[in-house]
This record gives structure tokens, C-alpha cells and sequence, in this order.
């Protein structure tokens, strides 16, 4: 349970500015993951929103069910055993505090590299006597995450038109045994009493921001709170669905469509009465990756927006960032700003 002290109340009044909770009603793509016209869907949804909803997914419920109530059991434990997973540098258990560089948020998290080892580890230092339950559940949700990222990846690069083995030119940096991947619990506790009543005033759980990686795969309880910005700045809600999977479009991708897919910006706001709980796969590339616009999908004469980075450039600049940045700005071709 978070601990809402009058300090930190004080302190989320000051960053909480008004938010527009007059959102207009827009339908979220829904694909069908064996539907006939997947591909272009997949491609016209990524153009559009950067974010859709992924159902006949092949995802067996008891598993997102079993790391759902072990992720809840974690939360639930004393304060003093969540810290022992570490404090969040960036992996480990964080409470309010999101990132190096000062954000906030109605939250606490656990956040992982999605690595067997470093997952074995961590459970090891929260259950010394018990590692393996809470071990095999996030072990076999991942892998599960991980094989829908590469289908979802797979089916974007066909929509793509991408030929041969162009097709698995993105699928293969998350199957590549050094992907840089990260896991994350969220726990996003009711808004505290004290908080209500402040005029047109939201607690934010995560402020705005736009993930990094290629794709995030992103799955929460029945508890609203998500957010995305469209195109045109407008804020739209995004209805909880327990039994769908939401994708997200990272910066990475972005870059490697040349601008084609955006990077969504999302947030979460926290619910009045009940606690949100998502779990998200963050697929990431390696360390050593080229990030750059892939040269099967550049038309005759077409040039990167922008200039060459790895992943750990990129990696390094955005944790130097601000959560609500945009951090692939200092990334964009000067004549193209
Ligand atoms: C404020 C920050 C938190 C973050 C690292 C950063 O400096 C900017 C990007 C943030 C983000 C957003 C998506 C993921 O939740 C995350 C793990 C990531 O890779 O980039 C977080 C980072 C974090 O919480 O450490
Ligand atoms: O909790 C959510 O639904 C989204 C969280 C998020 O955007 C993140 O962890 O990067
Ligand atoms: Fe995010």
C-alpha cells in the first residue's frame, strides 16, 4: 500500500495541473489477430494511433491470471520486502518515483530486464525460501509476450510489404538472444480521499510519455486510466479490457519506419475508487542495434528524418530525460526540424 504523507500530497497538487477529462469517444482499433485483412489493419492503425487492441490473441487467460494474483501478492507484501528487489536503477522496485530525473506518479512498480537470469535473481532476493512461483509465472508470461510481439512484429513487416527475409528484419531484433527487453508490474493505487475534491485536479500515475522501444505490449486488470494523445493532441480513454492485449508503438520503430508508425504519447490517470494493476513487455533491440530507417521500406530518393544512433545511444539519452520529453527530437535531421 502506498503511504500518502502531507509532504508528498503537497507535492502532487503542485505537479497535477489541470487535466481535460472532456474526451471525445474514439473507437480503438481492435485486431483480430486471424483476421484475413491483418497486415493492412495492423499498418493503418500504427499510421493513425500508433496503439491498437489485439484480440483472438492465443494467450492462455490462467497465465496472465497467475502473474496478475502473484504480482498483487507482491504489492500487497510489507514495504520492506518490495524494496528488497532493489531500488529501481533503473530495474528494481520503485514507489512515486519514476526515472532519475525527478517525475512522479501516483504509482508503484517493479521493472525488470525480461532476461531468465536477471528475473531468477530478483525473485531469488524478494522469496529467498520461495523464488519459484513467483519466477515460473513471469518466465512463462513473457515468453508468451515475447512470441506476440514477434508475431505482431512479423505481421506489420508483411503489411509493410516487406519481402523474403525482409520480413523478419524487425522480428528478429527482440528474438535475438541479447534483445535489451524490460518487463514492468504497475500498481496504481485508488486516488486517496484526501486528494478528492480539488477542483478539475486528476492524480496522474504516469505522467505522459512515449516508450522508447519498438513495440510494448501492454495487458491491465478491469481498472481504467489509460490515455492516448491522437495526432491532432486530443486525449482519448482507453476502455479496460482484461481479455485484450494493447500495442504500443516505441520511438525505435518510428525511426525504423522512417516516420511512417508514430510513437503514441499515453498516460494513466488514477482511479477514485480501485487499483489498477498492468503488466507490460517492452521489446526492445540490442544494445549494439543501428536504430535507422530499414532500407527495404525507403522509396527511390527518400532520406533517414533522422540521424544514426544505436540503441544504447538512445538508450542513454532518454534516461537522462524527462518522462513528458521528446526524446527523439535531438535524433531528427537538422533540415528536417
Ligand atoms: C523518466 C524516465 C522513466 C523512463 C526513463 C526516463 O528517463 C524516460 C523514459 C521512461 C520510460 C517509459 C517507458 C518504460 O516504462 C520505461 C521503463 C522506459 O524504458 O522508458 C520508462 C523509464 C523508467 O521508468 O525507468
Ligand atoms: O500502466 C499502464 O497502463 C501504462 C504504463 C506505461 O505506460 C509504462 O509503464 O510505460
Ligand atoms: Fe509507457
Amino acid at each position: 500500500m502506498v503511504v500518502l504523507s502531507h509532504v508528498a500530497l503537497d507535492q502532487f497538487m503542485k505537479t497535477c495541473k489541470p487535466i481535460d477529462t472532456h474526451l471525445f469517444p474514439t473507437v480503438i482499433p481492435t485486431i483480430d489477430l486471424n483476421s484475413p485483412d491483418v497486415k493492412s489493419l495492423i499498418v493503418k492503425a500504427c499510421k493513425e494511433f500508433g496503439f491498437f487492441k489485439v484480440v483472438n490473441h492465443g494467450v492462455p487467460i490462467e497465465m496472465t491470471r497467475q502473474l496478475e494474483d502473484e504480482a498483487s501478492k507482491f504489492f500487497s507484501l510489507p514495504q520492506g520486502l518490495k524494496e528488497s528487489a532493489g531500488n529501481p536503477n533503473p530495474f528494481g522496485y520503485g514507489n512515486k518515483k519514476i526515472g532519475r530525473n525527478g517525475d512522479v506518479g501516483w504509482i508503484e512498480y517493479l521493472l525488470l530486464s525480461a532476461s531468465d537470469e536477471f528475473i531468477s535473481q530478483t525473485c531469488l532476493s524478494i522469496y529467498p525460501d520461495n523464488p519459484d512461483v513467483f519466477r515460473c509465472a513471469l518466465n512463462n508470461y513473457i515468453s508468451k509476450m515475447k512470441k506476440m510481439g514477434v508475431r505482431v512484429l512479423e505481421t506489420m513487416a508483411e503489411g509493410l510489404n516487406l519481402k523474403g527475409e525482409d520480413r523478419y528484419a524487425l522480428s528478429n531484433l527482440i528474438k535475438d538472444s541479447k534483445s535489451d527487453s524490460y518487463f514492468r508490474l504497475n500498481h496504481y493505487p485508488p486516488r486517496p480521499e484526501a486528494f478528492e475534491g480539488i477542483n478539475g485536479r486528476n492524480l496522474v500515475g504516469f505522467g505522459e510519455h512515449t516508450d522508447p522501444q519498438i513495440i510494448s505490449v501492454l495487458r491491465s486488470n478491469k481498472i481504467g486510466g489509460l490515455q492516448i494523445s491522437l495526432n491532432d493532441g486530443t486525449w482519448v480513454s482507453v476502455p479496460p479490457d482484461d481479455n485484450s492485449f494493447f500495442i504500443l508503438v516505441g520511438d525505435s520503430l518510428q525511426v525504423m519506419t522512417n516516420g511512417r508508425f508514430k510513437s503514441v504519447k499515453h498516460r494513466v490517470l488514477a482511479d477514485n475508487m480501485k487499483s489498477r494493476l498492468s503488466m507490460i513487455f517492452f521489446a526492445g533491440p540490442p544494445l549494439c542495434q543501428k536504430i535507422a530507417p530499414l532500407p527495404c521500406i525507403m522509396q527511390k530518393g527518400e532520406e533517414s528524418l533522422y540521424e544514426e544512433f544505436t540503441w544504447c545511444e538512445y538508450k542513454k539519452s532518454a534516461y537522462k530525460s524527462r518522462l513528458s520529453e521528446n526524446r527523439l527530437l535531438r535524433f531528427v535531421k537538422r533540415n528536417h526540424n
